[in-house]
């Protein structure tokens, strides 16, 4: 029987009708439009299998056990390249007289999926991979994929594959009735096994475009609550919310007239806007893997070690987070704490968390083993650490205490070991001059809580090798996480950005607006957390303590020093006031909001906090006015923006997809704005910059408002794309 070969690696989709017929090779990819070759090749394929008596069956397979990813997504910015019209092709492949058979291996996501959905029956290897990922990208499944899936699978599932985009495994797809049958050996053998079968059989049923979506006893309850879910999950992106709207068209119209409601949904997608954010997105989380130093160390030269063993030192919030991940990526860890108690302590809470994460990995082909002491070990003795290839420490947040450990790991760990800390602002070239190797000794930055949230920060220090960069980076590949590769700089990149962010915010309160008033604004902005909701999260204690080690505030702070200036510069004692007040966040129920109790989740306004900020108003003879949405977005955004180009021109990152990633992954920044600096972009530099000097004229006394003289160039040389901005940065501005 004549064969076509759908392939699919990530980039390319080739036919390949088979020896006996002729053969076509096309590309769907990075050379080839949409519309272009292999579109072509496959309606012509068809056409030719429909008009040959000899042939009584089609079979669509990959070609290197991969289906298809779907489109390449370079071409979708290019508008020459959007014409490519899969649905017809899909139509084309449904009305073919003979049997038509998807063998899926590997992948078939996006227009993948949908070639997969126009055939007559789909059968998969086991551990294939199915997905619409579209809105992921800021689309809809534009090839009738939102009308073909929920008449196979019902609704519900159809709606949850196509909002968000999830990949689900083979074995979900034959519960879902996705594909016909599921083969754990040669999945082409089989679906020719099946497309025989079949010969001669009514195809009708099999058509989909011809089903009805499946009924549900409650459509139009079951729509409007999934309505207000999916708008929630979106905040503000949105491809969920259209992707919702196609699929509410297959439950209300007839195929064809659903198929023009995709069409209109997918066009005002492709020019909102953010498509363009979120694919930039995807190829930024891409384009940070290949890092570098100015010093000329990079992936492409410098090896990873291998870490068949590693270990964690103190179990608190960070710790037992990042235990968790290790055991969970199948590194065998040894756990070390201070003492017994805190040990136990720990030992409790990584234990907890880790059966949490067996549960959610249930039914799952993965198992996690944590009770066999080979994998992980609970221990007060540092001698344990000797043959372990890579430490991560994560004591409290002090310089001496974070030496001592380092000056004890140089003694004790074997002479390759990778000694990593989890500082979130210290100095790595004073914590590595504690050891005898300060080449292996590096910032392993994670986010709370570490085995949830994606980004893994790396700072490399004046001494760290390459080859210690390149372990770090294939760690964060291992934990599936996205590893950053950074500079060494107070608060590394995330922080030091989020530094003028949360000043702002505080000098808004002070100025006379509310936390609540401050954090709806950046939540309908589309941070999944405002900034006080964030404080009150993570503690104000914290950051009380750090300010207090800084001399900042408390019982260092020199006598006379005026209450609401630093430096010369401005200060809001707002946040240690709230801590002299034991007001210490979420952990006990009151901080810039109350909440119902110790540890609760839900934030109040507080009418106490407000008397507060009335009463500092009026002692330090602050006007309160009005501040709107867009003053309160502008000036927390646009210094956090600032601060991202000082990073940059100081070399503190090599590019402002890593600030991108960053924010995206590790603070909640809206990931359909592609990032703080294409949002900056997207903006228009003109108007950030014009924005920062009018606030900074206004506050003069805050140095975080003043345009960065990186910025200012890019405005004077005419506000280049965001890919050239790094071409603008002289040599010599990039110190180390
Ligand atoms: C336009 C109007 C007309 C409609 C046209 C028809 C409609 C459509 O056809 C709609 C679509 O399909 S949209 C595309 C849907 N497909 C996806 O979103 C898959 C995205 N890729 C993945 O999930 C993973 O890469 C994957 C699971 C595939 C592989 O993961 P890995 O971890 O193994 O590899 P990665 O590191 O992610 O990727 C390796 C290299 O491949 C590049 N790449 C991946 N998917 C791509 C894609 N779909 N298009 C272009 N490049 C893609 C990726 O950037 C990376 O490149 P390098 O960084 O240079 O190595
Ligand atoms: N909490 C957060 O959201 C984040 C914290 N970090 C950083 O991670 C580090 C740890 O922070 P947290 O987990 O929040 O602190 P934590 O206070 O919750 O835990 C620290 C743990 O270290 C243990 N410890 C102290 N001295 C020790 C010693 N000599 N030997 C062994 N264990 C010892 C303590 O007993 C405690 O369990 C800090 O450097 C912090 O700045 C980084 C990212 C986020």
């Amino acid at each position: 029987m004549p064969r076509f070969t759908l392939t699919g690696s990530h980039t390319s989709l080739s036919l390949d009708l088979f020896a006996d017929l002729h053969k076509v090779k096309a590309l769907l990819a990075s050379a080839e439009p949409v519309s272009g070759a292999v579109l072509q090749a496959l309606e012509d394929g068809l056409k030719k299998a429909g008009a040959d008596s000899s042939v009584k069956a089609v079979m669509i397979c990959g070609e290197n056990g991969k289906f298809s990813a779907g489109a390449d997504i370079r071409g979708f910015s290019a508008p020459k390249k959007r014409g490519g019209a899969l649905g017809p092709i899909v139509s084309l492949i449904e009305s073919s007289e003979k049997p038509v058979v998807a063998a899926i291996e590997g992948v078939a996501l996006g227009g993948g999926l949908e070639v997969a959905l126009g055939c007559h029956y789909r059968i998969a290897h086991a551990k294939a991979r199915m997905g619409l990922p579209e809105v992921t990208l800021g689309l809809l499944p534009g090839a009738e994929g939102t009308q073909r899936l929920p008449r196979l699978i019902g609704v519900p599932a159809a709606l949850d594959m196509i909002t968000t985009g999830k990949h689900i495994p083979a074995t979900e797809a034959l519960k879902l009735g996705l594909v016909d049958e599921i083969v754990e050996e040669n999945t082409i053998e089989a679906a020719i096994r099946l497309a025989n079968k079949v010969i001669g059989q009514p195809l009708g049923p099999r058509r989909l475009s011809l089903k009805p979506v499946p009924k549900l006893p409650n459509m139009e309850a079951f729509l409007r609550d999934a309505a207000v879910r999916v708008k929630r999950q979106a905040r503000g992106c949105l491809a969920p919310e259209l992707c919702f709207q196609a699929v509410r068209a297959a439950t209300e119209l007839p195929f064809a007239e659903g198929l023009r409601r995709e069409r209109e949904l997918f066009q005002v997608l492709l020019s909102s806007g953010q498509a363009r954010a979120l694919q930039y997105a995807f190829f930024a989380e891409r384009a940070v893997h290949r890092w570098a130093t100015p010093t000329g160390a990079s992936w492409s030269s410098a090896a990873p070690q291998p870490v068949r063993r590693a270990a964690v030192i103190g179990l608190g919030t960070m710790g037992r987070g990042i235990v968790t991940s290790l055991v969970k990526a199948n590194i065998p860890v040894v756990a070390l704490e201070q003492d017994l108690e805190y040990l136990n302590k720990g030992r409790k809470a990584v234990m907890l968390l880790l059966e949490r994460e067996a549960m959610k990995m249930e039914g799952g082909a993965q198992t996690l083993d944590f009770h066999n002491p080979a994998r992980l070990q609970f221990t007060v003795d540092f001698d344990l650490l000797r043959d372990v290839d890579l430490v991560i420490e994560a004591v409290f947040e002090n310089m001496a205490l974070k030496k001592e450990i380092f000056h004890k790991l140089s003694k004790i760990c074997k002479p390759g070991a990778l000694l990593c800390t989890n500082t979130s602002a210290l100095n790595i070239d004073e914590i590595a001059s504690a050891t005898s190797r300060p080449q292996q000794v590096i910032g392993t930055h994670f986010f709370s809580p570490a085995h949830v949230m994606r980004l893994l920060e790396i700072i490399y220090g004046r001494h760290t090798s390459p080859s210690a960069i390149a372990t770090a980076m294939q760690l964060a590949k291992t934990l599936k996480k996205v590893g950053v590769v950074v500079g060494n700089c107070f608060g590394f990149v995330g922080n030091r950005m989020m530094f003028p962010y949360v000043e702002q915010a505080v000098f808004l309160l002070e100025e006379g607006s509310r936390p609540e008033a401050v954090d709806q604004a950046l939540e309908d902005f589309g941070f999944k957390i405002g900034p006080f909701r964030m404080s009150d999260l993570a503690g104000l204690d914290v950051g009380w303590r750090s300010r207090q080690g800084q001399g900042l505030t408390g019982p260092s702070l020199p006598a006379g020093t005026p209450a609401r200036q630093r430096h010369g510069q401005r200060y809001s004692p707002l946040p240690d006031l709230l801590c002299e007040h034991g007001r210490f966040g979420q952990k006990n129920a009151k901080g810039w909001y109350q909440y119902e109790k110790a540890g609760g989740r839900t934030a109040t306004p507080d009418p106490w906090l407000h008397n507060f900020l009335s009463q500092y108003r009026d002692t330090h003879g602050i006007k309160t006015r009005f501040i709107d949405q867009e003053e309160i977005l502008e000036r927390c955004l646009f210094s956090l923006i600032n601060e991202g180009f000082a990073v940059l021109a100081e070399g503190i990152a090599s590019g402002p997809e890593h600030l991108d990633v960053i924010y995206v992954n590790g603070y909640g920044w809206p990931k359909h704005t592609g990032g703080p600096m294409f949002y900056a972009s997207t903006v228009g530099l003109p108007r950030v910059l014009a924005k920062l000097q009018k606030y900074s004229e206004a506050h003069p006394d805050v140095p975080r408002l003043r345009p960065n003289a990186f910025l200012k160039k890019l405005v004077a040389v005419g506000n280049p794309p965001i890919k050239e901005w790094m071409s603008y940065l002289s040599q010599q501005s990039a110190k180390l």
